[in-house]
């Protein structure tokens, strides 16, 4: 009889689990990426999403994943399934999309690390309940009703569990991290634009240690 083969150390068993707080980065400079992610390592953020929103995100990408061996980075923004590929080969241990599509789905579920398909509606959490998925980003979180619609559904579908992103900041992240149906938040509060023109890391070290803080 073969032993089972053992999933690879380094991929991650749930997004949720990974820390209480994402932050959501968009890097307009490739040169900017590692140091980011570092500061937002040492102020105990680990994991980090890496938006597909700049042409620059892949190599950002592939960049932290080579040497920040701390970080466990995945991408942000998917819309398609060569992003997918293209994503897992510069090393993305994590999938997010803002929303999903059947096509989009598959790749996802194909892709061998864990993933949060997006989504905004009840009909929308039944239907990926429906093809075995229960972690999901509710996005645009704050824009399609907040904590109150998270408790809403949180009583017919509490299979469901969702990392809400999309207008939280420090003040409102505790309120839905205290949710039985949120495993974690996303966000970008830690990196504020002029701390980054300025690439003060320090500055983004001290935010993540907040947003670290904020963990129930
Ligand atoms: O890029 C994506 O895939 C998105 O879904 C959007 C991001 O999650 C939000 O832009 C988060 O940004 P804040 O609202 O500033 O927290």
């Amino acid at each position: 009889m073969h032993a089972a083969p053992s999933p690879a150390p380094d991929v991650p068993a749930s997004v949720l689990g990974l820390a209480p707080v994402i932050p959501v980065v968009v890097i307009q400079d490739v040169a900017d990426a590692v140091p980011l992610a570092r500061a937002l390592v040492d102020g105990g953020l680990p994991a980090i999403e890496v938006t597909l929103r700049t042409p620059a995100a892949l190599d950002a990408l592939a960049a932290i994943a080579a040497e920040v061996p701390d970080a466990v980075v995945g991408a942000g923004t998917l819309l398609t399934p060569e992003q997918v590929t293209a994503v897992c080969g510069a090393g993305a241990r994590f999938l997010v999309s803002p929303g999903w599509s059947p096509r989009l789905l598959a790749a996802m579920q194909d892709a061998g690390v864990p993933f949060l398909p997006g989504v905004s509606t009840a009909s929308e959490v039944v239907t990926l309940l429906e093809r075995g998925v229960t972690e999901m980003k509710f996005f645009p979180a704050e824009a399609a009703g907040g904590t109150p619609y998270l408790k809403s559904l949180a009583a017919p579908l509490p299979q469901a569990r969702f990392c809400p992103t999309g207008g939280i900041g420090a003040a409102s992240a505790p309120s839905y991290l205290a949710l039985p149906n949120v495993g974690c938040v996303g966000g970008t509060w830690m990196l504020p634009a002029d701390a980054l023109a300025a690439k003060d890391w320090g500055r983004v070290t001290e935010l993540a240690r907040g947003a670290a803080a904020l963990a129930r």
